[in-house]
């Protein structure tokens, strides 16, 4: 935990009751904006995530993942459940299904630091399903990471899920009519290890941005890091992305070919155009089958 999340008080404690239902269990995460807590249904004994942000929080984002989530009920299965939100005095909360470990903290769990192809592969599929999911009921995620990909809890526990809709933005009304992009300078939103040149200069995002984000993080989780993994100066990693030759990765046998087109087809689209997303799942999925891998195989920490 960063010095910032040391010093913030836990706004909830073991015992603890929201809504009548919910008991709380302990605390499981903290973020930039709240924090999180497990949960049981007091009924069933069903667990569950409260995500909690203190009302007195200027930057509050606990209502857009609340509106996310409510719009995706019963739309995803790469969704987590909703089950409510509330505002008490002190803080605003939402519960939803608890998830497991993070694509992040599985990465940085191997011994090498990079996933087999069998398991970026088929990790990559998922998430590009997640993001088309989102995307189709009008929402960009705006924050894609491997730390926002997380594993289900028990008969879910290979499947993937996006979560962490603090930064999302509707760009699509509920005909799918676009919102017409604002020509003024849009502040950053997301991270910057993983942020889209769009996102760099400040335009307004869309759909590509996140397959953007998706691209350099199937860099990462296949080759182990980014080239500008240690920068820390906005300017800096942006002039890295500029330079960044993807091509040499690709003599690797660990990064998957199929992913260089990936780069070719993002140039080419903007805010307007909707991706294929058949495409960029075919690409993968292609990968899956020229190379023998079976779904039910084992993902690498099940091998452990
Ligand atoms: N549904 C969930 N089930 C289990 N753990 C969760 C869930 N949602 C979030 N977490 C954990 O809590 C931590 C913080 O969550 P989240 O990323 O949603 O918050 P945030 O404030 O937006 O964080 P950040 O600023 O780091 O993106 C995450 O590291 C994650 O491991």
């Amino acid at each position: 935990m960063g010095d910032k999340e040391k010093n913030v008080e836990d706004i909830l404690k073991p015992g603890d009751i929201i809504k009548e239902k919910w008991i709380i269990v302990k605390m499981i995460g903290m973020g930039g904006f709240g924090q999180i807590y497990e949960a049981k249904y007091m009924k069933s004994g069903e667990s569950a995530a409260v995500k909690v942000e203190s009302s007195q929080y200027d930057k509050q984002v606990l209502k857009m993942e609340a509106e996310v989530l409510q719009k995706m009920k019963g739309k995803s299965k790469y969704i987590c459940k909703f089950f409510g939100c509330g505002r008490e005095s002190k803080f605003n909360y939402i519960i939803m299904s608890l998830l497991g470990n993070n694509i992040s903290a599985l990465r940085k769990a191997t011994d090498s630091g990079y996933f087999s192809t069998s398991t970026a592969l088929r990790l990559g599929v998922q998430m590009l399903r997640a993001i088309r999911s989102l995307h189709d009921v009008g929402y960009l995620h705006r924050d894609v990471k491997p730390s926002n990909f997380a594993l289900g809890m028990g008969r879910h526990s290979r499947r993937l899920f996006i979560y962490d809709f603090g930064l999302a933005r509707k760009f699509a009304d509920d005909r799918g009519m676009l919102r017409p992009p604002r020509d003024t300078k849009c502040p950053f939103r997301g991270t910057l290890r993983y942020a889209s040149l769009n996102a760099h200069n400040g335009q307004e995002l869309g759909r590509h941005d996140d397959l953007w984000s998706f691209f350099y993080l199937m860099i990462e989780i296949t080759y182990g890091q980014l080239p500008w993994r240690s920068l820390r100066e906005a300017e800096r990693i942006k002039h890295a992305k500029m330079r960044f030759d993807h091509k040499r990765f690709f003599e690797l046998e660990r990064v998957p070919k199929e992913l260089k087109p990936f780069r070719e087809y993002l140039e080419s689209l903007d805010y307007y155009t909707k991706p294929n997303y058949d495409y960029l799942i075919g690409r993968l999925e292609f990968g899956m089958r020229e190379r023998k891998i079976d779904k039910s195989e084992p993902l690498d920490w099940e091998r452990l």
